[in-house]
């Protein structure tokens, strides 16, 4: 199937009365698999909550998601766990590594998880810290990083179980613009090299560049941008 995120009238409401924010007001979506697309809009548009219901991090108050014709709208708690411990990776602003645990940790966590024998293990995290260019702070605990080198683990942790889809919330947003051209170079090459779709919600021109598509929030729906 080619078409590998659908998104369907999507409504998602904070608050009830008249302190109700309408984040989404029936939202449509369509990516093809292997493609890189960007969602901008002003801050508080939406961006967040969208990419919250694509990874089933939250539920919606109507429409449906599907991801490889599989409805994430409708998953129960142990589905939405095995979704995001394989096929779905999330990278969020705040890195949200684990404090105590090297670089090398970090990245294995996912696999632990996984109960992937220590040897292979071993091996993939090496492999992913190579590809994101940290082999020589691979014990190094993420106080002991840069916020790029940061972002780069927390990139490299979210791709350890092969996903194939990556959602990223503003991934170089606290990043110097660089470092930020860095981290979004490495989620291109992995788009086109192995055939990863992302969706990445941005302010950030320099990844609008390097976007198949940049689609547009606002007033809780989506239009070309
Ligand atoms: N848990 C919540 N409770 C109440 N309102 C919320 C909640 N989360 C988000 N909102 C509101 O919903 C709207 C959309 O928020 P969202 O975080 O999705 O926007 P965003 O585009 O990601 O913003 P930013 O670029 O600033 O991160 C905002 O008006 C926000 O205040």
């Amino acid at each position: 199937m080619n078409e590998h995120v659908v998104v369907e009238d999507l409504h998602r409401t904070y608050g009830t009365g008249a302190t109700a924010v309408h984040a989404l007001r029936g939202l449509h979506l369509r990516v093809p698999r292997g493609q890189l697309l960007a969602v901008v809009g002003r801050s508080g548009s939406g961006k967040t909550t969208l990419l919250n219901l694509i990874g089933g991090l939250d539920c919606a108050d109507g429409g449906r998601v599907l991801l490889d014709g599989a409805e994430v709208t409708a998953m129960d708690e142990e589905e939405l766990l095995a979704l995001r411990r394989g096929t779905l990776a999330y990278v969020f602003q705040s890195f949200g590594l684990v404090p105590i645990l090297t670089a090398r940790e970090n990245v294995g966590v996912p696999l632990r998880l996984q109960h992937r024998p220590p040897a292979e293990r071993e091996e993939r995290v090496a492999h992913l810290l190579e590809l994101v260019g940290l082999s020589a702070h691979r014990n190094q605990r993420p106080g002991e990083l840069s916020g790029g080198q940061q972002q780069r683990v927390a990139l490299a942790r979210a791709l350890a179980p092969g996903p194939r889809l990556l959602l990223a919330d503003e991934p170089t947003g606290q990043l110097d613009s660089h470092t930020g051209r860095d981290i979004m170079d490495l989620i291109q090459r992995l788009v086109r090299e192995e055939r990863m779709t992302a969706i990445v919600a941005t302010h950030d021109p320099v990844l609008l560049k390097v976007a198949d598509r940049v689609v547009r929030l606002r007033d809780g729906q989506l239009t070309e941008a």
